[in-house]
């Protein structure tokens, strides 16, 4: 697999902070790279890095096998970053036309205007008219004027409506179906889950966990049983005794990878490493359960440990 993008041991300090503490990755062709992690954590400036904004302390930067301040590598990345600023008085059509031409190998105008939704009403408009969501349509129009083989997203839905992040998280893929390689930063957990074939969670400058979204999920969250217990009986008395909810914990809670057992409204929640050995469990001892369902954490809440864990483990070195 090629590698597009190689850092090395990369810290960058300001003043005595590190605000990125060694960190290595490689980035293949045609992936999508989510980079999360709280405010602070290093991602713009590890981004600011890769696009030969700033340099490193120490350690090394290479996109395709260059430093990121070479032309030739310049030529090969278009980035969308918070803010799209445009040139007033110039229209759309206009403002796509002049970055092309920075380009020696640009993508067509009609197929820049489509990527990015404009018709040809919008291709007339002065670019400084347009409206927030239409501004960052150009942002993302102008990351893709050089016909990029790497693109940098900068929380990039921030401000867009359902359908406008819908589309736009459809065009990234398609982007990557061609072979264009997208590392995006954002806050919204979910959208990395759906979007992203792999999160770099960075915290306090390091990476705290690095892999498909599911594994990270996996790796970090407990799995839990849930279900709910015969409340009346065919008479319709009470069934559900105190001691059946003792039972039902003291049958449980031993089971090796158990954490917890609690009911809620009705239904019993068991979080576990491995709910294969609770619903073994179940069974083995006839439990009198029903509408058994497994579930497995969220990234969110695996964001949420991994930070907290970091946390604390930061707190007692
Ligand atoms: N130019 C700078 N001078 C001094 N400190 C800086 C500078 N840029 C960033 N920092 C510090 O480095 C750390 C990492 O910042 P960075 O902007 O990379 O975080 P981030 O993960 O992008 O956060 P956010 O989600 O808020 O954008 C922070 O503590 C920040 O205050």
């Amino acid at each position: 697999m090629e590698h597009i993008a190689e850092l090395q041991h990369v810290t960058k300090r300001f003043g005595s902070k590190a605000a990125v503490d060694d960190v290595s990755f490689t980035i293949d062709k045609g992936s999508i790279v989510a980079v999360l992690g709280p405010n602070g954590a290093g991602k713009t400036t590890t981004i600011s890095m890769m696009l030969g904004l700033l340099e490193p302390t120490s350690g090394s930067v290479r996109l395709f096998g260059q430093t990121p301040k070479q032309p030739q590598v310049k030529q090969r990345i278009g980035a969308m970053l918070q803010d799209v600023s445009v040139i007033d008085g110039l229209k759309v059509r206009e403002v796509l036309a002049l970055i092309r031409s920075y380009y020696p190998r640009p993508m067509r105008l009609e197929e820049l205007a489509a990527l990015a939704g404009f018709t040809e009403e919008d291709l007339g408009k002065r670019a400084e008219k347009l409206s927030g969501g239409q501004k960052r349509r150009l942002g993302f129009a102008l990351a893709l004027a050089g016909n990029p083989d790497l693109l940098f997203f900068d929380e990039p839905t921030v401000g867009l409506d359902t359908p406008a992040r819908r589309s736009f998280w459809e065009q990234v893929r398609a982007l990557s179906d061609r072979g264009k390689t997208i590392l995006f930063s954002t806050h919204y957990l979910q959208e990395a889950e759906d979007a992203a074939d792999r999160v770099i969670l960075f915290n306090r400058g390091k990476i705290a966990a690095d892999g498909t979204p599911q594994a990270i999920t996996a790796q970090l969250t407990s799995r839990s049983v849930t279900f709910t217990t015969d409340t009346r009986s065919l008479e319709g008395h009470a069934l559900m005794s105190a001691d059946t909810e003792q039972h039902i914990r003291e049958r449980l809670l031993p089971v090796p990878g158990v954490h917890d057992c609690t009911c809620q409204e009705g239904r019993w929640t068991v979080t576990a490493d491995n709910t294969d050995t609770v619903l073994a469990a179940i069974f083995r001892y006839q439990l009198p359960v029903h509408d058994i369902r497994t579930q497995q954490g969220r990234l969110d809440d695996a964001f949420e440990i991994m930070i907290h864990n970091d946390d604390t483990q930061g707190a007692v070195s």
